[in-house]
């Protein structure tokens, strides 16, 4: 990307785009020298006051295109309570609020992130912060703002749903067609995504959006520098082979990808037993530990990260060089969003994903999708098999672990249990008295 921008004879500044002086400045500060493609397309029609749907591929710069444009429109009308940035996954939301701050430090945006399950906290950080910009997973959020003293979700000017296919899926469906309510129509939208889905044309024909369609590559397309190949290998023997790829490109950070969260566990102890600096990020880890994992990975404390499809979307880590897809994505979407992770913003990156006998149909849906054949990644079969002996031991020990894990969790079920039956009792004595 950066490579093409220097070629653009037609290259434009963030000023030329209308983005004013103090958020210009911001972007060069930021080392964000010239507006990417997507940015260059999307920040005048926002500017312009229309609703925007941008397509563009991972690591392109989506964030500030929508971002800018609603700092700016905060600037001249200050409030609180002033745009509503919705995203699927926790990770995700921290980062987009990062890089609202990191824009609107200047001009002092106030942001707040609400996550999951956060309940009471909700009403604490909004009392507190009186926030500009909310960034937020769905779940609840509206009846915790609609509980929330002092704030409406009806003086919400601007809605973005990043990762829009994503947010306006099933899952989420019933909580944004609340907030869609809630929220005067005269709001701007942005809905924005790598990919996209007739969802969002659901939108348009009900009239809840008349957007301008940004879309910078016709067709779903991780950045050209990224070098994509499979390894075609017999179901059972996965583990040495992925330890055989981790050993021949030693010094490379990872992002290693698994289907569930228990296989996501067991890799990482696994890598761990063997000595790797691995560390596991899934859907059934508090939310401590969820940041704390990414936090490592980021610092480089750690140089592989497992994880489930909670990281395929959005998360912005530069470094990441390669992405193995150890479980290879169902929907082959998730191929995209997951190999987006490395080579961001113009830099280079390799993908490898693992392909057994079972994998074969998926395998060609998803070569079918980027219109491009995957290349046999090669490898010395011989040299795999030498390390059978050690991989074996290690997944015996993770293995106990794992159980360990398992027994130690019942047991604090069963202590907790009889702590709750001790206090009914205790508080029935007490009734009786
Ligand atoms: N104009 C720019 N010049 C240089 N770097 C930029 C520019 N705009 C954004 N970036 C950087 O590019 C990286 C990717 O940006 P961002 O996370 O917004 O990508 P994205 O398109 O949302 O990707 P994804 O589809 O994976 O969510 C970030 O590190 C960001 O700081």
């Amino acid at each position: 990307m950066e490579d093409a921008e220097a070629t653009d004879v037609t290259a434009k500044s963030f000023l030329d785009l209308g983005v004013v002086d103090v958020l210009a400045s911001a972007c060069e500060q930021l080392k964000w020298k010239v507006p990417t493609k997507i940015q260059k397309e999307a920040i005048p029609v926002a500017l312009s006051g229309r609703d925007v749907i941008g397509l563009a591929e991972t690591g392109s710069g989506k964030t500030g295109a929508f971002a800018l444009p609603i700092l700016q429109a905060l600037l001249q009308a200050p409030q609180r309570l002033f745009a509503l940035v919705l995203t699927p996954t926790r990770e995700l939301a921290y980062q987009i609020s990062e890089q609202f701050e990191a824009l609107g430090s200047s001009i002092g945006v106030k942001c707040a992130v609400i996550v999951g399950g956060m309940d009471m906290m909700t009403q604490a950080i909004m009392l507190g912060k009186k926030p500009h910009i909310i960034v937020a997973t769905p779940g609840r959020l509206v009846d915790h703002l609609e509980n929330t003293k002092g704030f409406s979700l009806r003086s919400v000017k601007y809605l973005v749903m990043d990762e829009a296919d994503r947010i306006l899926n099933m899952d989420f469906e019933s909580e944004v067609d609340k907030i869609l309510k809630v929220i005067p129509r005269e709001r701007r939208t942005y809905l924005y995504s790598a990919t996209m889905t007739k969802k969002v044309q659901k939108l348009q024909r009900a009239s809840l959006v008349d957007p301008v369609k940004v879309e910078v590559s016709n067709k779903y397309q991780t950045v050209a520098t990224l070098q994509q190949s499979y390894i075609f290998i017999p179901a059972k023997y996965k583990d040495v082979y992925l330890v055989y790829i981790l050993n021949e490109l030693a010094g490379n950070s990872f992002m290693v990808f698994c289907s569930t969260c228990a296989n996501t566990q067991r890799i990482a102890l696994l890598l761990r037993n063997m000595g790797f600096t691995a560390i596991p990020l899934h859907g059934q880890m508090s939310q401590a530990k969820r940041l704390g994992a990414l936090n490592k990975f980021k610092s480089k404390d750690r140089s592989i990260l497992i994880a489930t499809d909670v990281a395929s979307r959005g998360l912005d880590i530069p470094h990441v060089d390669v992405v193995l897809n150890l479980d290879i994505p169902t929907h082959s979407k998730d191929y995209l969003h997951r190999v987006g992770r490395t080579a961001r913003a113009g830099r280079s990156g390799k993908a490898i994903t693992f392909v057994s006998q079972y994998d074969v149909e998926l395998y060609q849906r998803i070569e079918y999708l980027i219109n491009q054949k995957l290349p046999l990644y090669k490898t010395e079969e011989q040299e795999v098999m030498q390390l059978m002996e050690r991989v074996t031991e290690a997944q015996r020990i993770a293995k106990m672990e794992m159980n360990d894990a398992v027994d130690k969790r019942k047991k604090r079920k069963a202590r907790d249990d009889d702590d709750k039956e001790d206090t009914e009792e205790s508080r029935g004595i007490r009734k009786q008295t």
